[in-house]
């Protein structure tokens, strides 16, 4: 057998698999074995190629007198989607166009001294207006080579790029035309097609996808949610916790009280009041379809803060805050009734909104499912965005104030001078937790929920009512229910939750700072995976760790928040068992969306990562 053709150290053009370009390497290593090249990409990718796929450097040199594209480029490189420089197509190696002297403008290089003619294709604007990051990243050199070099030898260069767009136009089209002709909807599919509006950014279209079992799934979820909630409250309240002691004997009062919906009603005003208040930088969101970015007001720390200063006030004022204890249940249904009429609005007003502000699921034309999933993806009321004050504030608020009046009425039930151990603890943790999210607000905003979900029955309730009313769980429990724990329990309780927020947060700081700079030096010891949609993805540190580190430290902390209740009953664990169902669901519907947008860049990753949540296990 003939010996390797390349020898380690030495530079060459490799294949990328699965496409026709080559990009510049560095041969690392040759196995004897399996006759196959450990590689170095420039962006640092490692990766095992075999002889065929690799070139000698020479043969996409240029032919004297005409320079490469790709060493230009590399003068002025912009960001690009190929691993550490702008890929070659096939073997051609670009050449110096012949010009027509007639047309062109006549332009002395004073590098070389050459006069050389120049023929430059005049852009129209709408050239300007593509989709994608590759379309941006070749109008960027477009618009460089215009400004930076008279000279410009590009034509044949600027001919592919033109190409470039064009099919990047061409594939818009077509995938629009299958999508709408998916969705049934003729007339949107006509607008579309013979009268397309260009977008103006890298928006994938999202092919619909039917999550929770459709309309008959949501059905059940929506009916079954609010009574599994006053079911768990109700335990919560009963002396013997365990979850078949029950014996509901509820009547109608039990649940409603106009009284309570008015305090609710007025909790919501004032939270959306401080919502509201110009204090606070402003952040944008992920780019829309039409090319806009909404702007956002971060407040919820400032809100927080307010609330606390309020909370503090009433409780000066002796004002009795356990009347939202005693009074539970009907403030639990009082929410669930704000959400429903707030989902039925949203539902009404999402009949006005163009195709480009629907969701992917609020496409569908199921009523039922499309009340549950949210149709419009960014309902606002002039500069109030209802699903961001929900998630945001009514949500992670809620939640913090509900366990403050449990540890109130702990002391108070169970006679004691200070809240227990087990109470602060329960507290601290998840107060720290909605601490970490506002403090990090800016980071939500790409969250799957605000970024690509409707606002419907599914958000309006979860954020308005379970993470309220849910969440706080553990300390509803504790109120009725106390528990003694050791300091040795307390200590290892909390280092289990440090170690699963160190995880969290490590996780969602690399991956934000690399969306934010992929070439941030600080991360410059981390390898990606260059993407054909142009962003690429982490494939080091915890995201080489397993595919969604920030889920496996929120679910080490759910339990760690579960275990200072003790072992007596298996109530105050359900949060555990719901936020892991919860995100175990979630990660195939983010995998969903990541495949979609990054299509077999998004497979390479997942024999890379294979594990998702728990190394060896799923
Ligand atoms: N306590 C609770 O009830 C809940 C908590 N959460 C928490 O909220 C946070 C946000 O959750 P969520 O939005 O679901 O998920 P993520 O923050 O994990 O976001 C998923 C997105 O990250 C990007 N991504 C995925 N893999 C990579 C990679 N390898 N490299 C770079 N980018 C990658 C993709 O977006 P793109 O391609 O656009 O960059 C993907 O769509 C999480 O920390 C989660 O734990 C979430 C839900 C409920
Ligand atoms: C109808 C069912 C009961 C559905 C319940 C789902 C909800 C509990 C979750 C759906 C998405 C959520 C988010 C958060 C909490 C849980 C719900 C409402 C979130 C506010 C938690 C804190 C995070 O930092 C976040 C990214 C802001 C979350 C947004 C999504």
């Amino acid at each position: 057998m003939p010996g390797p053709r390349f020898s380690d150290g030495d530079s060459a053009m490799a294949r990328w698999p699965g496409s026709n370009l080559y990009f510049e390497i560095q041969i690392l290593s040759f196995d004897s074995g399996s006759q196959l090249y450990s590689v170095l990409f420039k962006d640092g990718t490692e990766m095992n190629i075999k002889e065929s796929d690799i070139r000698s450097l020479n043969i996409f040199r240029p032919k004297r007198g005409s320079a490469s594209p790709s060493r230009r480029r590399s003068r002025s490189r912009t960001r690009s989607r190929s691993p550490g420089r702008t890929p070659t197509q096939g073997r051609s190696p670009a050449r110096t166009p012949k010009t027509d002297p007639k047309s062109s403008p006549v332009v002395r290089d004073s590098r070389k001294g050459d006069i050389l003619k120049v023929h430059l294709t005049p852009l129209k604007p709408q050239d300007f207006i593509v989709e994608t990051r590759n379309g941006k990243d070749a109008i960027t050199r477009h618009a460089k080579l215009y400004r930076e070099s008279p000279v410009i030898q590009a034509e044949e260069e600027l001919k592919v790029y033109e190409k470039q767009i064009k099919n990047q136009k061409v594939l818009r089209y077509i995938q629009r035309k299958e999508y709408f002709a998916e969705s049934e909807n003729k007339d949107v599919n006509k607008k579309f097609i013979l009268n397309p509006e260009p977008t103006r950014n890298i928006v994938p279209v999202e092919k619909p996808v039917v999550e929770f079992g459709g309309a008959i799934g949501a059905t059940l979820v929506m009916l079954s949610m609010p009574p599994l909630l006053y079911y768990l409250l109700h335990m919560c309240a009963q002396k013997d916790a365990s979850l078949w002691n029950f014996y509901p004997h509820w009547t109608f009062r039990d649940l409603w009280e106009s009284t309570v919906f008015g305090y609710f009603a007025l909790w919501i005003l004032l939270l959306e009041l401080f919502y509201l208040l110009p204090i606070g930088p402003i952040a944008h969101g992920v780019p829309l379809a039409t090319g806009k970015r909404l702007s956002y007001r971060i407040n919820g720390l400032f809100a927080l803060f307010f609330i606390g200063v309020l909370v503090a006030v009433l409780l000066y004022y002796k004002i009795n805050l356990l009347y939202v204890y005693q009074h539970l249940h009907q403030f639990a249904a009082s929410a669930t009734l704000l959400s429903v009429i707030l989902s039925a609005y949203l539902f009404v007003r999402s009949r006005k909104a163009s195709q480009e502000e629907l969701s992917a699921a609020g496409k569908s034309r199921n009523f039922i499912y499309t009340f549950f999933m949210g149709r419009e993806l960014n309902p606002r009321i002039g500069k109030f965005d209802l699903k961001h004050f929900s998630a945001v504030h009514a949500a992670l608020i809620g939640w913090v104030f509900i366990n403050f009046i449990m540890l109130l009425a702990e002391m108070d039930i169970q006679q004691l001078e200070s809240p227990s151990a087990s109470m602060i603890s329960v507290n601290a943790f998840q107060l720290f937790y909605v601490l970490h999210a506002l403090w990090n607000q800016e980071s939500m905003l790409s969250s799957l929920d605000i970024a690509h979900e409707g606002f419907g029955f599914m958000l309006a309730f979860g954020n308005l009512v379970w993470v309220p009313f849910a969440y706080s769980l553990q300390a509803a429990y504790l109120v009725k229910h106390p528990v003694e724990i050791s300091w040795a329990v307390l200590g290892a309780v909390v280092a289990m939750n440090t170690f699963g927020y160190i995880i969290f947060r490590s996780a969602n700081n690399q991956k934000n700072a690399f969306r934010r700079n992929p070439e941030d030096p600080r991360l410059s010891y981390l390898k990606s995976i260059p993407t054909s949609c142009g962003s690429p993805l982490l494939a080091s540190g915890w995201w080489g760790f397993v595919r969604h580190p920030n889920y496996l430290g929120d679910i080490i902390m759910a339990w760690a928040w579960c275990l200072p209740c003790g072992f007596n009953d298996v109530l105050p664990y359900f949060y555990g068992f719901f936020l892991t169902g919860l995100l175990i669901h979630r990660v195939s519907r983010v995998e969903h969306r990541c495949r979609q947008k990054y299509s077999h860049d998004w497979d390479k990753y997942c024999h890379l990562v294979p594990y998702r949540i728990l190394p060896y296990v799923y």
